[in-house]
């Protein structure tokens, strides 16, 4: 079959075909019910529930496909779409749209520096050989950092390397590196240590600035209601009428509490929804005033907009 011809009248959406943000993305997918299956070494794959074409890129070409218009939306890293807009002329508008933060993929771009040695704070990289892969933002960096205006030639000098940026230090290439740091063991293991951030990142969904379709609002409705899933938990809670007022600011929901009156008087019953990383923190004050029965449930998807 030939899919570049069964792609008209679909929405292109790219995706990472490897990498950090791969399995994330796909289980994403699963969650809004996206079905496709992907042949061997293909990188377009037709979904075939919906008016979908997925376009599997490395997550560093996404924002140029979504910039130039070719594909519709895409799901990359911020720091990718930092350094696409990066290369941007000045006063040229970027086309990479940011219409949703997935939440996961969470990182930062970090400068770093053999961890025994004399470089203590970015600066003392100025007029020394700094390797990267995001050549465009340590670029804006330095330029920054030197003070020097648009068009002249920085001191610092900046080389691309397109993996395993962090041997660049130990085989002598240079003396300071731009790099991603999640946990900070590839940065400990090289014997490296971060001075400064240039920017933090997790996935995104962009979309290209002309692009606008019903699909494309159906299908970030799923995707945001996916999301949202994934970051609240639903608290359910008794408590004593009167209480509720205290209550109520303790879990103020999304929009507002849900409150059912119980068959006891003057007690009322409560649902919410909570951020899970501030749930055990809610429970424990919920309980300090007075709540009972206090329930914790996993929302397997929602619509909340
Ligand atoms: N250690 C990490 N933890 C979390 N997110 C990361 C990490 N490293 C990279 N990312 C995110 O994933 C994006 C893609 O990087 P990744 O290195 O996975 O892609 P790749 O270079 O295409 O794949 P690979 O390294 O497998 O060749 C990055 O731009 C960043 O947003
Ligand atoms: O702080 P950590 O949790 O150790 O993660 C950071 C590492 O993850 C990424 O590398 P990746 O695994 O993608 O390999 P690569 O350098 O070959 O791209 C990134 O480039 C760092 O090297
Ligand atoms: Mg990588």
């Amino acid at each position: 079959m030939d899919l570049v011809n069964h792609l008209e009248g679909r929405l292109l959406f790219a995706v990472p075909k490897k990498g950090r943000l791969q399995q994330a993305t796909l289980d994403l997918l699963a969650g809004c019910d996206v079905q496709f299956r992907r042949e061997t070494r293909l990188d377009i794959a037709l979904v075939k529930n919906l008016p979908i074409a997925l376009i599997f890129l490395p997550a560093a070409d996404i924002p140029t496909f979504v910039g130039e218009g070719r594909v519709d939306l895409g799901i990359t890293g911020r720091d990718q779409v930092a350094e696409h807009d990066a290369t941007l002329s000045a006063g040229e508008a970027s086309n990479v749209e940011e219409i949703l933060d997935l939440g996961f993929g969470g990182c930062k771009l970090q400068v770093q520096v053999p961890e025994k040695g004399e470089l203590k704070e970015a600066k003392d990289l100025v007029g020394r050989n700094v390797v990267t892969s995001f050549t465009a933002l340590t670029e804006a960096f330095f330029r920054k950092l030197e003070g020097a205006e648009a068009g002249q030639k920085l001191a610092t000098k900046i080389k691309y390397v397109g993996g395993s940026v962090e041997a660049a230090c130990a085989l002598g290439v240079a003396d300071g590196i731009v790099d991603l740091v999640e946990s900070g063991e590839t940065m400990k293991a090289a014997g490296l240590k971060a001075i400064d951030t240039v920017v933090s990142s997790t996935a995104v969904l962009v979309k290209s600035r002309e692009s606008n379709s019903d699909i494309l609002n159906l299908l970030t409705s799923r995707l945001r209601g996916v999301i949202t899933a994934q970051k609240f938990v639903l608290c359910q809670y008794n408590i004593p009428r009167a209480q509720l007022p205290v209550a109520s600011k303790i879990t103020p929901g999304k929009r507002a509490p849900t409150i059912t009156a119980l068959e006891e008087e003057n007690w009322v019953a409560v649902s919410s929804m909570v951020e899970k990383k501030r749930i055990a923190t809610v429970m424990d004050e919920l309980s300090k005033v007075g709540a009972t029965d206090i329930l914790v449930m996993t929302i397997a998807n929602s619509r909340t907009d």
